[in-house]
């Protein structure tokens, strides 16, 4: 358990997801964690919730802790920053989570010798089952980057990357989970055509999804492989797959990733 205070700026979808999972693992304690938001609703729900402190101002939160986490929209990162670039300085880690903004775009508003750390989560964090990409820059030191992984353990798994790889996770990991909710909701809603009850779907539909990838990543074969073990002969799977792929499924998918990441990519 870390006994450094952690900040964290804009307590919109992603900002609660990773409070909720540092509150929940206890990995970090309740009175260890600052937030804050423009919308006071927000804090007010979060302090209900958590049980953490509520900072007046992004200011007064980059004073406080020493690891802050930068969870607002790309379009006011610029005034954030602008606001606390003078108290980003010496063992302060801050900490973006910000698609589509480099770590040099963010030098751009504090100190050339901040610590910085770059992070694309996705929402599953709130779960502990979510994917969060790591880059680091500045004079961090090893066992900082370590401390920061370690916490990061509580969100799910942790790949370090180099930064180039950003926009390219954005589209897989960072964005996918709202595609995979769709896919979901069209099966489930297939199911309630079939005749299915729409609770029974839904959780029948989500389950499949949690096994089969569980699967890719358990036995370590490749998804295609894996297909062919449903598709019987003649049988039911391959129908499915035949108007999967008159339709463009892997097409659709390809070409929604690309355009995902061409979009991270002008934020
Ligand atoms: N939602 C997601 O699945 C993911 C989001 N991100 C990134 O996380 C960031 C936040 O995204 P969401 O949580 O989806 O947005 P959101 O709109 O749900 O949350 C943003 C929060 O920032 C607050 N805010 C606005 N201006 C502020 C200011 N000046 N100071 C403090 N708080 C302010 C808003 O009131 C809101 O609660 C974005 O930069 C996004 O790229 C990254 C990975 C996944
Ligand atoms: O939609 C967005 O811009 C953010 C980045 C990754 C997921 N949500």
């Amino acid at each position: 358990m870390s006994d450094r205070k952690i900040g964290i700026i804009g307590c919109g979808n992603m900002g609660s997801a990773i409070l909720a999972s540092f509150v929940e693992s206890r990995k970090v304690l309740s009175y260890n964690i600052w937030v804050y938001d423009v919308s006071n609703e927000r804090l007010k729900t979060m302090k209900e919730k958590y049980d953490i402190n509520i900072a007046s101002n992004s200011v007064e939160l980059a004073e406080l802790c020493d690891e802050i986490i930068l969870a607002v929209k790309p379009d006011v990162v610029e005034k954030v920053l602008s606001e606390i670039s003078n108290k980003i300085s010496g063992s302060k880690i801050l900490i973006s989570i910000v698609a589509g903004k480099s770590i040099d775009y963010i030098k751009r508003f504090i100190k050339a010798d901040a610590k910085i750390i770059r992070l694309m989560p996705n929402t599953p964090a709130l779960i502990g089952q979510g994917v969060i990409a790591m880059t680091a820059e500045g004079p961090i030191e090893d066992d900082e980057f370590l401390h920061i992984k370690e916490l990061l353990t509580t969100l799910g798994l942790v790949v370090e990357v180099d930064e180039k790889y950003m926009d390219a996770i954005t589209g897989i990991s960072g964005s996918s989970p709202a595609y995979v909710f769709m896919f979901i909701e069209a099966l489930a809603d297939a199911g309630v055509y079939a005749g299915l009850p729409r609770d029974i779907s839904y959780q029948i539909a989500a389950q499949a999804v949690m096994g089969s990838a569980a699967l890719v990543l358990k036995t370590g074969k490749h998804p295609g492989v894996l297909k062919d073990m449903v598709c019987s002969p003649g049988g039911t799977t391959i129908e499915a797959v035949r108007e999967l792929e008159r339709n463009g499924f892997r097409s659709a998918v390809i070409e929604a990733v690309i355009s995902c990441v061409k979009k991270s990519k002008t934020l």
